[in-house]
């Protein structure tokens, strides 16, 4: 990490300051299932500081797009670049992804966490571990196993664990699509929190009081390609794109 030394050290005035860097640059990205084109040539640059929300249709591409994003599928076509780079195995020790079901060791909910941080050599796992308990509000449940936790507290592990060993990108696949308020509000916390303290956020969500509450840009996708990208209150006060309109008034698009 650059300015950052760790989560748990951050404070909430520590922020990146100075230019903006390109962390995300995205070229001619196409992926195929078969014969069927699912991403139909991508070019899409972010930057760091904003947190990004990505929105579109149920089939658009969205969680291929993140997957091909982290690596987790290769590109039938293109190139996805971090910090001017390909995705190398190091670099994607600092980026986490995490899903909309949580995916969790049949372990505690500490061990769950405690296996995060095993695979760093860091000093301070104890206190790292205290913090990432408390922030997620599961200190009282840290011997229980992750699997009877209920869906909000699994997601709420889900998210400690992801954030634990600072990663400098944090990919969300509609995390707070089966939780209910209290619990989406927390994990909506944690983004937010993350986000003042430096971390890239890219954020899938149907969630559109979500998307206006965190967004600062939103990334239309629909059938595999990308139909908008702009700042948050112009997608949500004047979408440009007729399929953008049609997404937000309710109508089904396919
Ligand atoms: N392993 C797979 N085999 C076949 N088709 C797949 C596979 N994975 C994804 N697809 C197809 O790719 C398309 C895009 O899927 P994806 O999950 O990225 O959509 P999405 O935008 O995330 O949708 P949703 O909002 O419903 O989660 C869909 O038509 C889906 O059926």
């Amino acid at each position: 990490m650059p300015e950052i030394l760790s989560f748990t050290a951050r404070s909430e005035t520590t922020l990146k300051t100075g230019p903006s860097p390109m962390p995300l640059s995205v070229r001619h990205l196409a992926y195929k299932i078969g014969d069927t084109p699912i991403l139909k040539g991508i070019d899409l640059d972010l930057t760091s500081n904003a947190l990004t929300v990505l929105m579109g249709p149920n089939g658009a591409g969205k969680s291929v797009f993140l997957r091909l994003l982290h690596g987790l599928l290769t590109p039938t076509f293109g190139e996805v670049h971090w910090n001017g780079t390909n995705l190398t195995h190091d670099s994607r020790k600092s980026q986490a992804l995490v899903f909309q079901k949580p995916v969790l060791l049949r372990r505690s909910v500490k061990a769950n966490l405690n296996f995060a941080l095993g695979l760093r050599p860091i000093s301070n796992r104890s206190e790292r571990l205290e913090l990432a308990l408390d922030q997620a509000g599961l200190s009282h449940l840290a011997s229980r196993p992750a699997r009877v936790l209920s869906g909000g507290e699994q997601q709420r592990l889900a998210l400690a664990r992801a954030l634990i060993l600072d990663p400098d990108v944090l990919m969300l696949d509609e995390p707070t699509a089966n939780l209910d308020p209290a619990s989406t509000l927390v994990i909506e916390q944690t983004i937010a929190r993350a986000r003042r303290l430096g971390v890239k956020i890219i954020l899938v969500t149907h969630d559109p009081h979500q998307a206006r509450r965190l967004a600062e840009e939103v990334v239309f996708l629909h059938e595999g390609q990308i139909a908008e990208h702009t700042a948050a209150k112009a997608f949500f006060d004047s979408p440009h794109s007729a399929a953008a309109r049609a997404y937000l008034s309710g109508d089904i698009l396919i």
